[in-house]
């Protein structure tokens, strides 16, 4: 805090993209974490940021957090929120993020696919004068806030808070600080650890004997697998999926299964389908139980994940798997012509340049899968101008308490536009 930190009274007149609350001043706005709309509250400001020191007036939506580490712990934004103001804090988001860019459409109420919990976490392990310390980083520090139960993890990753822990120390000698991911999987615990280097041939044992004494499904260092006792799959639709080490896989099952549902929903009669940063394939296996699917995605090895599941999966129409940047390269207008429907799902920067080619081919439905409304708006205005109606957005909230959000938005070529 510096020394022109100020005591003051602000009233809370609205929320901020990232959850905290924004007064009005006469210099400007403030913006006061945990603070919520409707709200006086007594402040240290520093700047155009404030800590609440006293809350005068609470609102009626404010409510209790559900975990002790709330407020310090950077993992969530949002555990004091009432149901209605958040649902309808994360949904405005959308909508703010298209009025920006010039396009106003219906956003749909926000869809909640917190389901049984998240399924993936990933914790940091420093090591310091008092030991090993494992955790989640505070918010807006490089602080490290020790876990050792967290309330959005799904059942399956309940151990995972002491099993980050034990294998920190196996690690402790190279001092490094580690990211340790822990995916809850149909056979239990799958690991990737970051930020070791390589592991020799010692380590490697120490790391396999851990690994069977804690039980786990694979073990694996910077994507590399050190063992794999039983495969970790995760069940998508009709396949079961070994996904790589540290590949990508959506937040929480239910946050799969409602994008997924949202997807074959806007596509209810294509024939031949491109499935574009398909990932290894949640939406291409669906897909496939009607259709035939040619699925894009720079990673070999999520690639590879996809088609072995394909071969091992009964009852699907033709899947074909190309690994393929689609920054760099993407379908021109004569390769997406070929299908009747496209599903994009582009990391959170987007897919501008293959949006550009969308804009220009004549596919009749595009299916976008978007975890960034201000990408997905940026985006969305470029298929508007090329000739295509964006007909509904639906907000999907598969990151409960966080300011993350995720939508499924359906894009359809007007009648009579080349
Ligand atoms: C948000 S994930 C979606 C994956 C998949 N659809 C799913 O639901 O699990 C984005 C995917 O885009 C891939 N990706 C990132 N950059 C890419 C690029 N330049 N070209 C192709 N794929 C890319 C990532 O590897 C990742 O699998």
């Amino acid at each position: 805090m510096s020394a022109l930190a100020m005591n003051e009274t602000l009233a809370i007149a609205r929320l901020g993209q990232r959850g905290d609350g924004v007064a009005e001043a006469a210099d400007g706005q403030v913006f006061v974490p945990f603070a919520l709309p409707g709200e006086t509250v007594r402040a240290v400001r520093d700047g155009d940021r404030a800590q609440i020191v006293e809350i005068l007036t609470p609102s009626a939506s404010r409510i209790a957090a559900i975990c002790p580490l709330f407020t310090r712990c950077g993992g969530c934004a949002a555990q004091h929120m009432g149901e209605g103001l958040y649902a309808e804090w994360k949904r405005q988001q959308v909508v703010t993020a298209l009025s920006r860019a010039g396009i106003t459409t219906d956003v749909a109420p926000l869809v909640d696919a917190h389901g049984a919990g998240r399924r993936r976490v990933t914790f940091h392990a420093r090591r310091d004068e008092n030991g090993m310390r494992v955790g989640f980083m505070a918010a807006k520090t490089h602080d490290l806030i020790e876990v050792e139960a967290c309330p959005v993890l799904a059942p399956g990753l309940a151990r995972a808070p002491a099993v980050a822990k034990l294998l920190a120390n196996r690690l402790r000698a190279s001092n490094k600080p580690l990211d340790i991911q822990l995916t809850a999987s149909e056979a239990g615990l799958d690991v990737d650890i970051r930020g070791h280097g390589p592991a020799g041939d010692s380590l490697r044992r120490q790391l396999t004997e851990a690994a069977e004494r804690l039980d786990l499904a694979r073990l694996a260092m910077h994507g590399e697998i050190i063992v794999e006792r039983r495969a970790p799959l995760q069940l998508m639709g009709k396949a079961a999926v070994t996904p790589a080490p540290g590949g990508f896989l959506q937040a929480t099952a239910e946050g799969e299964a409602t994008l997924s549902r949202l997807v074959l929903a806007a596509v209810p009669k294509a024939k031949r389908v491109a499935d574009l940063f398909a990932g290894c394939g949640p939406f291409s296996v669906r897909l496939a139980e009607r259709a035939q699917v040619s699925a894009y995605e720079s990673e070999k090895a999520a690639i590879l994940a996809l088609s072995r599941a394909v071969n091992h999966t009964q009852g699907l129409k033709p899947v074909t798997a190309e690994a393929r940047d689609l920054f760099r390269r993407p379908l021109l207008e004569h390769e997406l012509n070929a299908f009747d429907a496209v599903v994009l799902d582009p990391p959170r920067a987007g897919a501008e340049a293959q949006i550009r080619r969308l804009a220009a081919s004549q596919v009749p439905v595009i299916a976008y899968v978007s975890c960034d409304a201000g990408s997905f708006a940026r985006d969305a205005a470029l298929l508007v101008a090329g000739g295509y109606a964006l007909e509904r957005v639906t907000p999907v909230d598969q990151f409960r308490y966080s300011a993350h959000i995720e939508l499924v938005g359906v894009f359809r070529k007007s009648a009579g536009r080349k």
